[in-house]
């Protein structure tokens, strides 16, 4: 087992957003976090990173807000995902004059996400979809055994959002992603999973869970 929650409470200063959770992720699968906005799927995630960060698991990361350097390029964004696994020298010439060997990994990256026109630009600088694409190459860049994402192609039109997803479930072996595109989530998951009024309540096989109990989750 990856990770497992037995009766945990999961919130913030005392005030449980989860409460008595009890959840387990085997290695190899592909789970789509749903539920209504505040239903607690960062939470969730959160509290998967942390459990993963005490057990020493190699984990990449799509955060919500992307959680970019905007006056750094696009480059130097994907270039941070390795950055804890390299010297403070090497980091620090690399913001001065990036070295050919990063350059020469992480420019087919960026072309691959249609960032290619874009490798030096500031991110500030950067469309909506534009910067959540540099997030997502950031996270391919790091790699790991484990995808947490949250809302990874939320400002990607459908065809790239099927796109990117499908080159993140290549590169990580196990991936736990919120969407709010239960289409997507159908399409890209093994398991969904929905959270509402503090709970899980639905877990299965994507093909396996009705429709209705995910327009329930919604309504
Ligand atoms: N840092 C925090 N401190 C206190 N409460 C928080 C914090 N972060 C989130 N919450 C609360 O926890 C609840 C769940 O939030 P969470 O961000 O996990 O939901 P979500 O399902 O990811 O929502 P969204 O789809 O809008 O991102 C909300 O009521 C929110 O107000």
């Amino acid at each position: 087992m990856l990770v497992r929650f037995e009766g945990a409470d999961l919130g913030y200063g005392g005030r449980p957003v989860l409460a008595g959770l009890t959840l387990g992720v085997e290695r190899g699968e592909r789970v789509a976090l749903l539920g209504k906005s505040g239903a607690g799927k960062s939470t969730l995630l959160g509290a998967i990173r942390a459990r993963l960060a005490a057990d020493r698991v190699a984990t990449a990361l799509v955060p919500q807000d992307h959680a970019l350097v905007p006056p750094l390029s696009v480059f130097h964004n994907i270039y941070m995902g390795r950055l804890d696994r390299r010297s403070t020298l090497r980091n620090l010439a690399t913001l001065l004059r990036p070295f050919a060997g990063d350059v020469a990994e992480i420019a087919p990256l960026a072309g691959r996400l249609g960032l290619g026109d874009h490798l030096w630009q500031k991110v500030e600088a950067l469309s909506g979809g534009q910067r959540q694409r540099t997030a997502v190459g950031r996270a391919l860049h790091a790699g790991g055994a484990v995808l947490l994402a949250d809302e990874p192609v939320s400002a990607l039109d459908e065809r790239q959002s099927v796109d990117v997803l499908g080159l993140l479930t290549e590169r990580f072996e196990t991936s736990i992603v919120a969407l709010h595109d239960v289409d997507l989530a159908r399409a890209t998951a093994t398991r969904l999973i929905g959270i509402a009024a503090g709970r899980i309540v639905f877990d299965g096989r994507a093909e396996a869970v009705p429709r209705s109990e995910i327009e329930a989750l919604y309504g």
